[in-house]
């Protein structure tokens, strides 16, 4: 079931509605813990009376013939002659309703913890799922920790206010409903002295958790920055060895934590306030009451049992009052939490598109072409202007410019990472937009610039996306891509684990890893940006060679600095500040001035440098 925190209009819901709406699907469960409750507290508020009814009835033998209900009691434990020469009798009545209390408190608890772990868990699953299918403007522009935060820390909070106070509300509602006709059949002016401030309490509560609401924003939000420090510092740990930036590094987190501690302790600061008036007004209102039955005790018009009764009820009652700041404070942190929450769950998918998306029956051919493609990442400048490209099924294009000149850019276009501004890229004829997205990834293998490999086996890490293979398979995968010695050389072979549990892999192991995973696609289309770059020469040309069997037969885009790596694609194009400023082959551009041409002559001058010493060094 999905929930929608906000209404029709797109406005986020608030205080009951939203409440109500939380607990979707789990509102029998709440409905068997308030039942629970009432039960408990029926049981609860039955000890006091028994108490008073001992003491004026069978102690003080001082019946009051205004107080119907302790009499009543009396009575029903046999009578006051009977109970007071047997104090055990209203001793165990107490004991067992006090038992019988706590056992539905007991079933209140687990069917409100069982709908607060479930709706949460709900939330998560959710959450989870929708971040799959964020865009990835959306997640560019979003601090991993923060996302973290929300995930965790924010529905945290939600399943603590759903868990402990949900059910308070409840508690609070029916001992006023329940207490309340009690007292007044015991003493009317009494209980309006026992109860005349709290009205006063629960609105000052109100109104001033309203005033100090857009605290709790103010501290969630450090936490999520903090968090994001953390996770960044604790992901780029060895960037900050290699570079001697522990000392910066501490300064940059002394700024967060700061503003947290800060924050929190100005939110501890205003809350101690509201508790410390709070409680003044709760052990006034007490004070109240003792001084308006001390009174009339004295004036004879009410029994000592009485005030007894009184005192307690108005005790049960206090509590849950003095509770509603605590209530109101977390329903406070929780509607912020949800907010946060809601911000991810109302961002729109990545497939949410106008138009319709269709899905070829048939694997794709491998037939790219790019039409007038600008794309730009920020407003302003484009990333891309004006690309023209044709990409034969079957050919091998390699691309070659500087860094920041646009290429994974282009990559990232073909995914459909992100959608052109301007022009279109076809796919066998259809553009891309029209295409339904998991059936374009679907077409490619990728190598992307940074593989990521799970901590898992590397074997799952090669199968990743292919539903069934056998071994026979990822072994094959694995030798093209000349990874599968290096792999039979750890003691676990495939089933290694790799990552915080396992071994760890080096840069161009992890390279060659993530070449398998997309060769045992046999993806139509085989894109590789840069994943040749932390690999030898001689494994680089072991893997070309794997790679040139291909040729004809499915297409490849190669994104490279190394000329080794392009010279032998059927087509190569020079990228320069997002245009394509040459096209052609390597005959064609080592002959051509330009980028291309500009490298080659290094290249060679280099190899002429490294021959002239080794011969040099032979000669000697
Ligand atoms: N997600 C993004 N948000 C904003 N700008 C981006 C983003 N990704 C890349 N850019 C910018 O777009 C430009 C092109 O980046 P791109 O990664 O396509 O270059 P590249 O040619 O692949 O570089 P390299 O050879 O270093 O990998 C760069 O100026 C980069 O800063």
């Amino acid at each position: 079931m999905t929930l929608k925190l906000q209404d029709t209009s797109g406005k986020v819901l608030s205080g009951p509605k939203l409440v109500w709406t939380l607990i979707r699907g789990f509102r029998l469960k709440y409905l068997w813990a308030a039942i629970s409750l009432f039960i408990a507290t029926a049981f609860q508020f039955v000890v006091p009376l028994i108490g008073s009814a001992t003491i004026d009835y069978a102690l003080t033998s001082e019946p009051n013939s205004s107080e119907p209900i302790l009499r009543h009691i009396i009575d029903l434990l046999g009578g006051s002659s009977l109970v007071s020469e047997n104090l055990w009798i209203p001793g165990v009545a107490m004991l067992g309703f006090a038992a019988l209390g706590g056992v539905f408190n007991y079933f209140q608890k687990l069917a409100a913890a069982k709908a607060s772990d479930g709706i949460c868990k709900r939330l998560k699953d959710q959450l989870y799922d929708h971040i799959q299918r964020l865009t990835n403007s959306y997640l560019d522009g979003s601090q991993t920790g923060d996302l973290v935060q929300r995930c965790t820390s924010d529905v945290e909070t939600t399943r603590i206010f759903l868990a402990a106070h949900i059910v308070e509300i409840g508690r609070g509602l029916i001992l006023i409903v329940t207490v309340l006709p009690i007292m007044l059949s015991m003493h009317v002016g009494l209980t309006v002295a026992s109860m005349a401030l709290i009205p006063v309490i629960i609105l000052y509560s109100y109104l001033y958790i309203k005033k100090v609401k857009h605290l709790f924003t103010q501290v969630d939000e450090a936490e999520g920055r903090l968090t994001s420090v953390v996770q960044e510092n604790i992901t780029g740990i060895r960037v900050v060895r290699a570079f001697g930036r522990h000392d910066y590094e501490i300064e940059k987190f002394e700024k967060p934590n700061s503003e947290y501690r800060d924050t929190s302790i100005k939110l501890i600061g205003i809350m101690s306030w509201f508790w410390s008036v709070s409680d003044i007004a709760s052990l006034t209102q007490i004070g109240i009451a003792l001084v308006a039955s001390s009174y009339l005790a004295i004036q004879g018009s009410v029994s000592v049992g009485t005030i007894f009764a009184f005192l307690a009820l108005m005790n049960m009652v206090l509590w849950p009052v003095r509770m509603i700041g605590r209530i109101l404070t977390d329903f406070g942190k929780t509607s912020v939490a949800l907010q946060r929450i809601n911000e991810i769950l109302t961002q729109p998918f990545e497939t949410e598109s106008d138009q319709v998306e269709i899905q070829p029956d048939s694997p794709s051919q491998g037939f790219i072409e790019m039409k007038e493609v600008s794309f730009s990442h920020n407003e302003g400048t484009p990333t891309v202007n004006g690309i023209n490209l044709r990409v034969e099924p079957g050919e091998t294009l390699a691309i070659l410019g500087p860094s920041g000149s646009g290429k994974t850019t282009l990559m990232h276009l073909l995914l459909r990472f992100y959608d052109v501004d301007k022009g279109s890229i076809t796919l066998d004829g259809h553009d891309l937009r029209t295409l339904d997205r998991a059936y374009l990834r679907a077409q490619f293998g990728v190598v992307l610039q940074e593989p990521f490999l799970y901590s898992r086996s590397i074997a799952s890490n090669i199968k990743l996306g292919v539903e069934s293979t056998d071994q026979k398979d990822i072994e094959e995968a694995a030798r093209m891509a000349c990874i599968h010695d290096a792999i039979t050389d750890f003691a676990d072979g495939y089933d290694t684990e790799i990552g915080e549990k396992g071994i760890t892999l080096s840069g161009g192991q992890r390279q060659r890893v993530a070449i398998s995973r997309a060769l045992l696609r046999n993806p139509p289309v085989l894109l590789l940006d840069d994943a040749l770059s932390a690999v030898d020469n001689e494994t680089e040309s072991s893997i070309i060679e794997a790679l040139q069997k291909r040729r004809g037969k499915r297409t490849t885009i190669v994104i490279a600095h190394r000329l080794s790596t392009l010279a032998h694609a059927d087509k190569i194009v020079v990228m320069e500040g997002g245009k394509i400023t040459q096209s052609g082959n390597h005959e064609t551009l080592r002959t051509e001035q330009g980028l291309y041409q500009r490298l080659w002559n290094i290249q060679t001058q280099l190899e002429t440098i490294l021959a002239e010493e080794t011969e040099a060094k032979a000669e000697n």
